[in-house]
């Protein structure tokens, strides 16, 4: 029947992703296997679910397994699982198409990246799961059919733009891959995978850990010269977790990683770990060494898996890991949970807080006792988010600021603790100071810094967007306040200074007072400073103003905020402030005395790296002074 036999195209991002993989410019082409058989582990784990929480479902759980054929006549290798199976439009869906957040941004890094190892290492940390299949084959071939459904689908593609779907009448409940394998190329890493070593080699090397059986019939020679044909399973599926620590090597640990984690690269830190008592249960969590690339999105996957008894229940398990800790990849085994449990009664289960609290604990404690370099790779990776449990988990405040690492005056290259600063600080010193902004370069030039680096005092600096959140939200460290430079009064100065400061206030009174009235829409105060050494002018808030950045963050979040008028600074040692003093006591020209003001308010607004109100007005009236004095 025609209209049963389809042809489709896939969706762009797949096309180009495809594309990458039929020029395979991922040098292991091994991994192909891997790749199809932990989709059919996880189908398996999916039917068996199904069949525990869907009494109705109709369908033959007794033997679930993976099956692997070769045909080296037709040079072609199926993989074949009874797990759960697609209906027509999963195939559709999920085969042509990639939901996957992070998708566009790994095209467009891998189109920036001209090196082919940093395009392998980002093409790893996606993951290409089933697309994998077109480094080693030329057409591939899908036969389908959903558990509980009677029709199957099978799906046909070279790789190439499109692919065919026809519904068919019978095909056994799972799924079965089938490659057309490209001829056997040494140098091009491309083994002959009709060979039963070859096999053998991969799933032990990759999947020995998966769950369910991986059977492959092999030849064996008979007694009598003649070859005999006996079916074996692959691996030993033992589940790692329930394993004793010292029975598990570091190999093993690291394909279970990349099994989890659908990241190919090593993971950074591995935790094994186990409950007794009232709640058992057993954990193995992983650090990943480099962030996924949506880290940030609010789709993206998260990491602990949970099994109950060795019954897989879960992806992206969040009742136990908090969302600051999503990066953290792994499985959960707990033994005393219903298999039916959902989402939001793990989220009220007291005993699965209890766990999680002890995750929590433990990975914050691992991540203390981290080596120098490997917490260096870390902090770099994952800081941002570590830092968002600042603003989450108020029960491990403590335990996080000892994790924090900021960047500060005290060193150009290197990180400092919180611990290491206040160790710093000099006699007398009482706060901390920090300051925020978009990157290094900005905070270092901006005017805020001038005394604090006059006086040599150090500042923090801060350029995560939830930077400024934190520092607000948890206020001090080791009983000393958290103060930013570029805000409320500052006092760095001694009895003397101080004395001629209040004269200089009286001397200035009235420009002050002046000012404030002519800039009166901009800023809610003009004052004198006491930060500035060698520039004119300074924006600065009050103490518990939102700073421009926030503000700006919760604009582009779409957050509507209340502008927030901030208070202008001027160096009454600086000539420009001196000399408009002196303009204005001689009661100079009112538009020209203006426009003074606020030159000196958007060239403070300029030096801190924000933005002008209106920058054309502004470039005319510098033109207008520059002109005059030519
Ligand atoms: N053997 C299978 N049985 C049932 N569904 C499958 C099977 N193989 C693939 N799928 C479905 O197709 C989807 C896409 O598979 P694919 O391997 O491309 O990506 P993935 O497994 O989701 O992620 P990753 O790329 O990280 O491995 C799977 O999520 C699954 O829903």
């Amino acid at each position: 029947m025609s209209d049963r036999v389809e042809t489709l195209e896939f969706q762009a991002e797949a096309r180009q992703l495809l594309q990458l993989m039929v020029h395979s410019i991922y040098s292991n082409k091994d991994v192909f296997l891997r790749e199809l058989i932990s989709n059919a582990s996880d189908a398996l784990d999916k039917v068996r679910l199904e069949s525990l929480v869907d009494k109705d479902l109709q369908v033959d759980t007794t033997d679930l397994h993976i099956e692997i054929e070769v045909d080296k006549e037709a040079r072609t290798l199926t993989v074949r699982d009874n797990g759960i199976g697609m209906s027509r439009d999963e195939v559709v869906g999920l085969i042509g198409t990639i939901a996957k957040s992070g998708t566009a941004e790994l095209l467009r890094s891998l189109r920036e990246s001209k090196d082919a190892a940093a395009s392998q290492e980002l093409i790893g940390q996606f993951g290409v799961g089933f697309y994998a299949t077109f480094m080693v084959a030329d057409r591939v071939t899908l036969l389908t059919r959903r558990a509980g459904q009677a029709g199957g689908t099978r799906w046909e593609s070279t790789g190439e733009g499109t692919y065919s779907v026809e519904t068919v009448d019978d095909a056994p409940q799972g799924t079965s891959v089938t490659l057309h394998l490209k001829p056997a190329d040494a140098e091009d890493n491309l083994h002959d995978y009709t060979a039963e070593w070859t096999i053998r080699e991969i799933v032990k090397r990759y999947s020995d850990f998966i769950a369910w059986p991986i059977r492959m019939t092999v030849e064996k020679p008979g007694e009598d010269g003649a070859t005999t044909r006996e079916e074996q399973t692959l691996n030993s599926m033992k589940a790692l977790w329930a394993r004793a620590r010292d029975e598990v090597d570091e190999a093993e640990y690291k394909e279970f990683y990349r099994h989890v984690a659908h990241d190919w690269a090593d993971p950074l830190e591995t935790i094994h770990m186990r409950g007794e008592g009232t709640f058992e249960y057993e954990a193995l969590l992983f650090l990943p060494s480099h962030a996924p690339l949506d880290l940030f999105s609010p789709q993206g996957r998260r990491g602990v898996q949970l099994y109950v008894k060795r019954v897989f229940i879960m992806d992206d398990c969040d009742a136990l890991m908090p969302n600051y800790l999503r990066f953290v990849k792994g499985v959960v085994d707990a033994h005393d949970l219903s298999l039916n449990i959902s989402r939001e009664i793990l989220q009220q289960d007291r005993q699965i807080r209890a766990v999680r609290r002890r995750l929590v604990k433990k990975v914050l404690a691992t991540l203390k006792d981290l080596s120098a370099e490997s917490y260096r790779t870390f902090w770099s990776e994952f800081g941002a988010v570590v830092k968002e449990g600042l603003l989450e988990d108020p029960d491990n405040t403590e335990a996080l600021l000892d994790l924090v690492r900021a960047a500060s005056t005290h060193d150009p290259a290197e990180l400092t603790t919180l611990r290491d600063y206040v160790e710093r600080m000099r006699d007398g010193q009482t706060e901390i100071y920090y300051a925020t902004g978009e990157n290094r370069a900005t905070i270092e030039n901006s005017p805020h810094l001038e005394a604090f680096r006059a006086k040599g005092y150090e500042v923090l600096i801060l350029t995560d967007p939830v930077d400024e959140v934190w520092v607000e939200r948890v206020g001090a460290y080791d009983g000393k306040t958290l103060r930013s430079v570029a805000k409320g009064q500052v006092d760095l100065e001694t009895d003397e200074e101080r004395e001629k400061a209040a004269a200089e206030r009286q001397e200035y009174a009235d420009l002050l007072t002046w000012m404030s009235g002519a800039l009166a829409d901009s800023v809610k105060e003009v004052r004198l400073s006491t930060r500035l050494t060698t520039s004119p002018a300074c924006v600065v808030g009050d103490a518990h103003d939102m700073t421009p950045t926030l503000e700006k963050m919760y604009r582009a979040m779409g957050q509507e905020v209340p502008r927030v008028k901030r208070i202008l600074e001027l160096n009454p040692t600086h000539p420009l402030v001196t000399g408009l003093r002196k303009a204005h006591e001689q009661g100079g020209d009112g538009t020209a005395l203006t426009e003074t003001a606020e030159l000196l308010y958007g060239m403070a607004l300029l030096a801190e790296g924000g933005d002008l109100a209106d920058p054309a007005r502004f470039t005319r009236i510098l033109a207008d002074r520059l002109a005059r004095n030519l």
